[in-house]
């Protein structure tokens, strides 16, 4: 804390920054809702000022330049005004709690030193020249989190600055009034983190701009590389750092970059409603937040239907260890494997030759276009042109074909029988068509006639020969158009690959898979894998794991779909994505830069892929020189107590530094049963709400699990706990049930284990890890005596035991 002299003075500077702020608030006031008014009339007059006269050409040209002028007048008024009404939300937002740390520098051949403070947002003095707030955003505020008081510099567009930080100082400060301020001389004041982390956890996530850590930062700036990768542990800023650089960027690429040029893919939905308020917060609009599932969906459409990766787990995680498991696993590792990228790309390769797969074109219930046909003329073309660009000609041909076809339908049986079953409205229609130009028609009686005469009712005489003729012609043309329109809907959208057939076609057995792929191998249990996979296929669906390899083949016959618009790709929770996703991601997404943020440690689906490894395949992805590597280890979320407990479960967890923050041990309770479970879950949920904390998670390892606890605790009379499942599409504040897969990326005060010992297969490791580092200040274990091989390999001085 400073002494009472500099603690007044700050009072002083802030009373002065804060009327200032008001001031100019009250001055934007009345301009904003005026510029709203007057955008508003220039809305709703715009049609009636400008003279739409359009009968000679120079009316028109003044017509068109009128529209233009009042055009550039609305949008030039509508900038001024989005800017005005940006600066007075930002104004208001600092209003509370104007800036939070100071700097003072410096600069290598200047007389004096400049005090540098830094909130959410500039703001700069009525004289337009003199700082009172700097964006933590700019260049100058990066020394605050990058330096500590003595030598520093900063990098400007002409070139890096540097001098002296003779002072570093932080402020809390709530309602224009002080509460705390701190010298500090290392890194970014430990006392200031201690306040922030030890409050209770959000059911939001919470802006961390005030506290950036140095290692952060470089995240959050980082504007070379192509392919930026965070290997961080658990807790360790990682969703925080990626928020505020979706923040940074936005700042800094203000002219050109959009929000709605950045997606970010997060490993749930609900995990979306977690995140969404940091960047308003920051008086930022939020990027566009996808999961990979819903890529996937998109891509694919309703025809197949996809397990979810959360079914996927609940497979891998409730099944018995038998033949068909051990395949299944064998095959989500292959078919996430880069092998498997490889060997779908030789098969697109072979595919050129021969061994394309169509789908007839029926009308009628007969074949009027052969999948012979298409055969023969598919690879009459040319070999040298892409496979996506035969498929493309073949189309043009099919509509071709199509069109001939049409024409010849027309004179068909079926066509006479239909002209009976049209209704009044269809003659309508065709009698519009036939006598636009010939104004008055008696409508009804020329319908009469063509009845009649289509039912071989009446003759026709020479005054309605040409009509009915004509007519008739016209509506038979309609009747086979009509019926022809599903056909041509479907080739365009390239229904006439048989694509179930072309990937199922790989899984027939090993030698021509290999022939066809060029793979030189196949994992273990290959015939089971095929067996499993086509038997899926055969009812239109699609495992998790065929998912993405399956819109791979299809985009490689079909042709890429791409996005040119985004510029920026932040993928969290990275390490539960296959090579195969990145591969796709940045074919989709040719322009856009890539950032993944993930944890090994916390790899829990069997795709997953090692971010930081020597010969990791996702340094590899964009190549080594366009990639930058940023680990993180300093673990922020959990106390002390809980990471030294939760980083001995890992084999490389040694190198994971808690923040030094104390706390109680982890507790494991031993019980008899799952009733006196539920029991004193019950009491401990109402314990620790009694001691003020409000988000509280019973964590289980399945979703029936989750179900179980959920009626047991209810039957305990616990009635405020919600159970989450992967159907919740937000996330609330309060006690919930949840399982440990879905907890992923977000946080509670208090972890409650629903049952230890149900993780024992060595493969849910770190699943347990993950389920227990989502604790930042409690965390208690749970089990019924059998045993807990991960926990009983700790050390006993890990944890307390209740009994
Ligand atoms: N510099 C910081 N200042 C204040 N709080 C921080 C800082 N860095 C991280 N935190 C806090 O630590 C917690 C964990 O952060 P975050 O969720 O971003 O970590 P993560 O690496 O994504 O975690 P996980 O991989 O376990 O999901 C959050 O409560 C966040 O606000």
């Amino acid at each position: 804390m400073v002494d009472e002299q500099n603690w007044n003075q700050e009072q002083e500077r802030l009373d002065m920054v804060t009327e200032k702020l008001k001031e100019r608030i009250a001055e934007l006031e009345p301009e904003v809702s005026g510029l709203q008014n007057q955008a508003g009339d220039i809305r709703k007059r715009f049609w009636e000022e400008v003279t739409v006269n359009t009968s000679t050409d120079e009316d028109f040209e003044e017509t068109f330049y009128s529209i233009r002028q009042q055009e550039a007048l609305l949008s030039e008024r509508e900038r001024s005004l989005r800017l005005r009404m940006q600066q007075w939300k930002s104004m208001n937002r600092l209003l509370d709690s104007p800036y939070f740390g100071r700097i003072d520098f410096h600069e290598d051949g200047l007389d004096n030193s400049e005090q540098i403070y830094i909130g959410v947002s500039s703001f700069v003095d009525s004289d337009g020249l003199n700082f009172l707030i700097y964006d933590w955003r700019t260049p100058i505020a990066s020394m605050y989190y990058d330096y500590s008081p003595g030598p520093a510099a900063y990098d400007t567009p002409g070139g890096p600055v540097s001098g002296k930080m003779e002072l570093k100082r932080q402020y809390q400060i709530r309602n224009g009034q002080l509460q705390n301020v701190f010298d500090t001389s290392l890194t970014i004041g430990d006392e200031l983190l201690q306040q922030v982390l030890g409050k209770g956890a959000d059911s939001q996530m919470k802006t961390i701009v005030a506290t950036i850590q140095k290692e952060q930062n470089t995240i959050i700036r980082d504007d070379k590389s192509r392919m930026l990768i965070v290997q961080g542990a658990a807790g360790s800023g990682k969703t925080s750092a990626a928020l505020q650089r979706v923040a940074y960027l936005l700042y800094k690429h203000r002219e050109r970059l959009k929000a709605d040029q950045i997606v970010l893919f997060s490993p749930n939905p609900m995990f979306n409603s977690y995140v969404s308020t940091v960047l308003p917060e920051l008086g930022e609009e939020n990027m566009q937040q996808t999961t990979f599932q819903e890529y996937l969906e998109h891509g694919l459409g309703t025809a197949m239907q996809i397990e979810d990766p959360f079914d996927q787990i609940e497979y891998v995680l409730t099944e018995q260890t038998t033949r068909p498991y051990e395949a299944r696993l064998n095959g989500i590792e292959y078919k996430a494997s880069p092998l498997f990228l490889q060997a779908l790309q030789h098969y697109a390769v072979w595919l050129g030759e021969k061994g394309m797969r169509f789908k007839s074109i029926r009308f009628r219930d007969r074949d009027i276009i052969t999948v012979e046909q298409m055969e023969v003329q598919f690879y009459s073309y040319d070999r040298s042109i892409r496979l996506a660009n035969r498929v493309a000609m073949l189309q043009e041909w099919l509509l071709k074909e199509l069109r001939q076809l049409e024409r010849k339908e027309r004179a068909e049986l079926w066509v006479q029988e239909e002209l009976q079953y049209l209704d009044k409205e269809q003659y309508d229609a065709v009698h519009k068509e036939l006598h636009k130009e010939r104004g008055v028609f008696d409508f009804a009686e020329q319908y009469e006639q063509v009845q009649e005469y289509v039912q071989n009712k009446r003759r026709r005489d020479e005054a309605d020969f040409d009509y009915a003729e004509q007519e008739e012609d016209l509506l038979r043309r309609m009747i086979v158009k009509e019926q022809f329109k599903p056909l041509r809907r479907s080739i365009r959208r390239m229904m006439y690959i048989d694509m179930v057939g072309l990937y199922a076609q790989l899984f027939e057995d090993k030698v021509t898979y290999m022939q066809m792929t060029n793979a030189p191998d196949v994992p273990e249990l290959w015939l089971d894998i095929c067996k499993q996979t086509k038997e899926k296929l055969g009812s239109l669906q699609l495992f998790y794991e065929d998912a993405t390899p399956f819109l791979y083949l299809k985009e490689l016959v079909e042709g890429m779909r791409t996005n040119t618009e985004v510029r920026h790709i932040f993928i969290d929770e990275g390490q539960d994505y296959s090579m195969f996703q990145y591969e796709f991601l940045k074919k989709l997404f040719p322009y856009a830069r890539m950032t993944v943020l993930g944890d090994f440690g916390q790899a829990i689906f069997t795709q997953a892929t090692e971010l930081d490894g020597v010969d990791s395949p996702l340094i590899q992805l964009y190549g080594e020189s366009d990639t930058r590597l940023i680990r993180l280890v300093r673990s922020y979320r959990s106390t002390r107590e809980i990471v030294d407990f939760t980083r001995a479960l890992l084999p490389s967890g040694k190198e994971i530094v808690p923040f030094n923050r104390g706390g109680m041990k982890p507790m494991l309770v031993k019980l008899g049963s799952k009733e006196e479970v539920s029991v004193r879950l019950a009491q401990e949920l109402a314990a620790l709400r009694a001691e003020g904390f409000s988000s509280l998670a019973v964590i289980t390892k399945t979703a029936a699990e989750s179900s179980e606890a959920y009626e047991l605790l209810t039957k305990q009379g616990e009635q405020s706990i919600r159970l989450i499942t992967k159907q919740t599409p937000t996330f609330e504040e309060g006690a919930v049930v949840i399982p440990a897969y879905l907890a992923k990326g977000v946080e509670f005060d208090a972890v409650l284990i629903y049952d230890a010992s149900a993780y024992d297969r060595e493969s849910e490791r770190k699943l347990f890890y993950t389920a227990c580092t989502r604790a930042m200040h409690r965390l208690q274990l749970y089990t019924t005596g059998k045993s807990m091989p991960f926990v009983q390999d700790l050390d006993e001085s890990l944890y307390e035991v209740s009994e």
